[in-house]
């Protein structure tokens, strides 16, 4: 049965920093889908795009795979075309279960699961690598290097995909449309203090970027050709083509 996340339902003393541990991963579809607005149209979309952009015997990577949602929209929609999806999560808890869910379905496409940072992992003969929501939670100093890794790892015509909370430049705006998110927290059920808590567990771990920062890394890394896909208030999905 699918759990509901009453992980910040009841007052803690110290929050510690948010982890992608045990108690979350059993909650995580609930929670993701209750926290990002547009979550569930970004996965059909991550499908989408890699029915037209995964190219012969090239390799699909899905970094920060969490439960496997994105590697399995991928893989439903790769066709027969000889990839190999690599999914990578640095969560043991994340991997052991993302590892049940890739074996409740049947595929022709295989899919290597990873257990790894993906500041370590090699990015080669890629068609497609996804980061859905996933480059905000690493430390801002090395994301630039990370996309860096990915432009050189793209074959000719391949695509990056990168999803993330935004951050906005100009201060009323920014408000404004943080609030509005935190309404959509409200109407999925997540009372103020669930709210507030969660909020100062990702203080020090979640640091969003804003739309202008995105696009000059990707422009640093080599791309020339960028937008945004999709956008619902705060939460956005990039892509960039090689
Ligand atoms: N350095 C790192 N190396 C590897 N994994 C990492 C690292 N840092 C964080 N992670 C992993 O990135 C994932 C971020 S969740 C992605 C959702 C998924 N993509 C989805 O489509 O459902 C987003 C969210 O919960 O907001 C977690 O599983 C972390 O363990
Ligand atoms: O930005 C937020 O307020 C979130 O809750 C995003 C989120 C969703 C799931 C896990 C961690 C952060």
């Amino acid at each position: 049965m699918p759990k509901h996340d009453k992980i910040f339902a009841t007052p803690q003393q110290d929050i510690p920093d948010f982890r992608f541990n045990e108690q979350v991963v059993s909650v995580f579809p609930d929670m993701i889908s209750r926290s990002i607005p547009g979550y569930g149209a970004i996965i059909d979309g991550i499908g989408a795009i890699c029915a037209r952009v995964a190219q012969d015997r090239t390799r699909l990577y899905d970094l920060g795979c969490s439960l496997g949602a994105a590697t399995l929209s991928m893989r439903r929609h790769v066709g027969d075309n000889q990839c190999r999806i690599i999914a990578v999560d640095n969560s043991e808890a994340m991997v052991s279960r993302a590892q049940e869910h890739l074996n409740a379905f049947v595929s022709g496409t295989d899919v290597e699961l990873v257990c790894a940072d993906i500041r370590d992992v090699a990015i080669e003969n890629a068609s497609l690598v996804v980061l859905n929501f996933t480059l905000q939670f690493l430390p801002p100093q090395d994301r630039a290097d990370l996309m860096k890794k990915i432009y050189q790892g793209l074959v000719p015509g391949g695509v990056v995909i990168v999803s993330e909370k935004l951050r906005f430049e100009g201060e009323r705006l920014h408000q404004l449309l943080d609030e509005m998110h935190l309404d959509f927290k409200r109407a999925n059920g997540y009372s103020e203090l669930e709210i507030s808590q969660k909020r100062t567990a990702l203080e020090n771990v979640m640091k969003p970027d804003s739309k202008q920062q995105h696009y000059q890394r990707f422009k640093d890394a080599g791309f020339s050709e960028y937008s945004s896909w999709y956008q619902n208030l705060n939460f956005t999905s990039l892509m960039a083509i090689k």
